[in-house]
C-alpha cells in the first residue's frame, strides 16, 4: 500500500492562519488536484507535505507511516517545482542524474534510466545542453524527466505549467498524466487554473482562505457545489447571483425576488421552515441553464420559471453566444445560448430556467441548500 494521508494540518504565519485543519487522502494511481486562487494556502500545504515546513498541528502519513517529523530528504517524494528548480551550471543529463547519484544508484543504472526517459520526453538531443540554452517547454520536460527517473512514493507538481504557451501546456499535461500512469503512485497537482484541474484530476480539493471548501470528482463539484464560493469559482461566464425572500403561502413556501417567483415543492418545507419567516435566500444561476424561447422544445416536460427579458448586449464566444439580459428594473443576468441565432440589442425575449438546475444558498453560511440531493422540482 502506498498512500498519502494529510491529517488535520494547520499552519500559522504570525497572526495569519495560512492552512486551517486540512485533511484528505490520495490513493495509489490517483491524481489529486489542489485547486484554488492565489494565497489560498496551496503552496504552504505543499511545503508541509514535502517536509520543507513544519505544521503547527496535524500530521502527514505516507505508506502508513507518520513522516511529519522526517526531514525532506528522508521522505521519498519527487517534486516538480513552480520554477523547475534546475541547476543552471549542470547539463540536462547531470540535472536528471542528481537525485539518482544522491541515492547511490550504479552508473550504468543511471544511464539506462536517463536514456529511457529522454527518449519518452523527446530530450535525447538535449542531454549535454545547459538549461540556459533550452526553451520553456524543454526546461519543463527536464523537470518532469527528473521526477520520472525516480521511484518515489509520492509525486508532487506545483503549478508546473503556468508559464508555458497553450500548445506546450497541453503537451506537458499529457506528460504529467503519463508519469502517473507509469508510476501508479499518489500524485498531487497544484494549480489556480480550473480548466487544468478539470482536464487532469481524478479528484479535486478546492481551497480558499486556507480551508478546503470541497473535495470531489470534477462532476461532483460542478453539479453539487458545497457553497457559493465553489459555485462561483467553477462558473464561466460568471455565476448570476440573485437574492430572494421566502414566504409561506398556505402550506407551501415561495421564493420571491424582483424578477421571479418560485414555488418550492413539499420536500423543501422542513428545511425552509428552519430558516425562519421571510428569510433571505441566495440563488445561483449558471449562464448555460437559461433557455431562450426558440429552444423551449429542448426543455420537454421539465419544470420551468419564465421571465421576460430585454437584450442589453450580446457577443459571440467560440460558437456560443453570451447575452446580457435585463430581467427587471435592477437585475441583469448573463445567459449563454448554444446556437448562434442573431439577436438585436433592445429585443424583448422570453427565457426559461429549470429550477432543478438552480442553486439555492443559505443566507449566512452560503452553503448549498439541498433537501434531498435529487431533482425535487421535476417530481411535483
Ligand atoms: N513564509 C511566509 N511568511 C508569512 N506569510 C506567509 C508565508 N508563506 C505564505 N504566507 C501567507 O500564507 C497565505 C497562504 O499563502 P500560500 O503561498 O500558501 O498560498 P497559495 O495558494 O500557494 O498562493 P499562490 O497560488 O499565489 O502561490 C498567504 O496569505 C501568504 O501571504
Amino acid at each position: 500500500m502506498s498512500k498519502l494521508e494529510v491529517r488535520n494540518i494547520s499552519k500559522w504565519y504570525n497572526e495569519k492562519l495560512a492552512v486551517e485543519n486540512m485533511s484528505f487522502t490520495v490513493d495509489d494511481d490517483e491524481l489529486f488536484v489542489l485547486l484554488g486562487p492565489s494565497e489560498s494556502g496551496k503552496t504552504t500545504l505543499f511545503r508541509i507535505i514535502c517536509g520543507f515546513e513544519n505544521p503547527d498541528e496535524g500530521s502527514i502519513w505516507l505508506n502508513g507511516y507518520d513522516v511529519t517529523k522526517h526531514e525532506a530528504a528522508q521522505r521519498n517524494i519527487a517534486v516538480v517545482f513552480q520554477d523547475y528548480g534546475l541547476n543552471p551550471r549542470l547539463t540536462v543529463y547531470n540535472n536528471i542524474a542528481q537525485s539518482l547519484r544522491f541515492r547511490r544508484f550504479p552508473k550504468s543504472e543511471i544511464e539506462m534510466r536517463i536514456v529511457m526517459v529522454a527518449e519518452m520526453l523527446g530530450l535525447k538531443d538535449k542531454l549535454q545542453v545547459q538549461p540556459k540554452n533550452l526553451s520553456g517547454g524543454e526546461i519543463q520536460r527536464v523537470a518532469i524527466a527528473r521526477v520520472m527517473v525516480k521511484d518515489a512514493d509520492l509525486y508532487l507538481f506545483d503549478e508546473p505549467i503556468s508559464q508555458l504557451d497553450p500548445g506546450t501546456r497541453r503537451r506537458t499535461r499529457q506528460e504529467i498524466l503519463m508519469v502517473q500512469r507509469i508510476k501508479k503512485k499518489p500524485g498531487i497537482y497544484i494549480t489556480q487554473d480550473q480548466f487544468e484541474a478539470f482536464s487532469m484530476a481524478n479528484r479535486i480539493g478546492l481551497v480558499a482562505d486556507g480551508r478546503i471548501q470541497q473535495i470531489g470528482s470534477p462532476d461532483e463539484l460542478v453539479q453539487t457545489p458545497a457553497n457559493l464560493f465553489v459555485a462561483r469559482f467553477l462558473s464561466d461566464p460568471p455565476l448570476n447571483i440573485i437574492e430572494g425572500y421566502i414566504q409561506l403561502v398556505g402550506t407551501r413556501y415561495h421564493l420571491r425576488s424582483e424578477c421571479m417567483t418560485i414555488s418550492f415543492p413539499p420536500p423543501w418545507t422542513p428545511l425552509l421552515s428552519r430558516l425562519g419567516p421571510q428569510s433571505k435566500i441566495i440563488m445561483g444561476i449558471r449562464a448555460n441553464i437559461i433557455v431562450p424561447e426558440w429552444s423551449f422544445s429542448a426543455l420537454g416536460a421539465a419544470p420551468r420559471v419564465m421571465m421576460r427579458a430585454q437584450v442589453i448586449h450580446s457577443g459571440p464566444l467560440m460558437g456560443r453566444r453570451t447575452v446580457l439580459l435585463r430581467v427587471s428594473q435592477n437585475v441583469e443576468i448573463t445567459a449563454e445560448f448554444k446556437d448562434n441565432i442573431s439577436i438585436q440589442n433592445g429585443q424583448i425575449i422570453t427565457v426559461a430556467i429549470n429550477p432543478d438546475q438552480m442553486f439555492f444558498f443559505h443566507p449566512h453560511t452560503e452553503e448549498l441548500l439541498n433537501p434531498t440531493h435529487t431533482s425535487v422540482f421535476s417530481m411535483h
